[in-house]
């Protein structure tokens, strides 16, 4: 997936002033960044929701803005931070809805679909509660319901929106190790947004930094995870030390650096 100077901002509000990503075929990346700094928006514009007012987003060297929906959502499948919810509907048919785009134009599900959903739930575990009503399960397991939709999608990008929120530590470990194993096993392309600087520490190629609609670092975690990022881009004081067994970066983050600081410095 490669992004090219992309530029996006809601009425009177610039989000994105000039993006420029590479993300490769089985690589996974983490885009960190502070709230409201345009992480979900980057997302939506990669999954074709959102049209760039200049720039592009290539998947397989096409413009995604110029798929139809379905054509985009057969490349891409984007976890989204909240789904609407829809009343009464079981897990299996809402894991279900991820098939839409594979369905054909009568939209009659087709062979392989319902072992496609099958196998999406097995992924992330949820397979038991296929006949519960997702309106009964609690906030972190409708967490992990929204995970098996987007895998339900079977396609070779996947984008997840904070796919931890909600969860508990066991289950926040259960799944970043389900999007590592699947990145292995299948070969997928992840861009995920985290928040824990310590999951995309450990779990991703890749950390991305948005600041001021730009990115502000791009690079291995054992290169990206200092204390100057959490400072210029994250806006805390902390340390960061390695983990004694996996090497892996590991944050000690102290207390918010007033903002005042934080904007007088520059990553570039
Ligand atoms: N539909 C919208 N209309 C107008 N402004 C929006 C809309 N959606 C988002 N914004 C604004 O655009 C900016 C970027 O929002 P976005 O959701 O991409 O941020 P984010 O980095 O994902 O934040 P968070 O970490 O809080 O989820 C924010 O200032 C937000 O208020």
């Amino acid at each position: 997936m490669l992004v090219e100077g992309l530029r996006f901002g809601y009425p009177g509000r610039e989000v994105l002033a000039g993006v420029d990503l590479r993300v490769e075929p089985g690589e996974s990346v983490a885009l960190v960044g502070l709230n409201g700094c345009g992480k979900s928006t980057l997302l939506r514009l990669c999954a074709g929701l959102l049209r760039p007012s200049a720039g592009r987003v290539l998947l397989d060297g096409d413009d995604v803005a110029r798929l139809s929906r379905r054509a985009a959502a057969r490349r891409v499948a984007l976890l989204h931070q909240s789904a609407p919810p829809v009343p009464g509907m079981t897990v299996r048919q809402l894991v279900r809805q991820g098939r839409y785009a594979a369905r054909g134009p009568l939209g009659m599900l087709r062979d392989g679909d319902d072992a496609v959903c099958a196998r999406a739930l097995a992924d992330v575990g949820v397979q038991d509660w296929a006949d519960r009503p997702v309106d009964d399960l609690s906030g972190g397991e409708r967490q992990r319901v929204r995970l098996a939709m987007a895998l339900a999608q079977d396609t070779g990008v996947l984008l997840l929106d904070e796919p931890t929120t909600y969860l508990d530590l066991r289950h926040q470990l259960e799944v970043m190790r389900t999007v590592v194993r699947l990145r292995e096993e299948r070969g997928l392309t992840v861009l995920m947004v985290l928040h824990d600087l310590g999951h995309a520490a450990r779990f991703a190629d890749r950390i991305v930094a948005l600041r001021d609609g730009r990115i502000a670092a791009d690079g291995p975690p054992h290169e990206v995870v200092t204390p100057r990022l959490l400072a210029q881009v994250l806006g805390v004081v902390g340390r960061v030390g390695r983990d004694p067994e996996g090497g892996w970066p590991v944050c000690y983050p102290d207390h918010p650096l007033p903002s005042v600081l934080q904007n007088e410095n520059h990553i570039h």
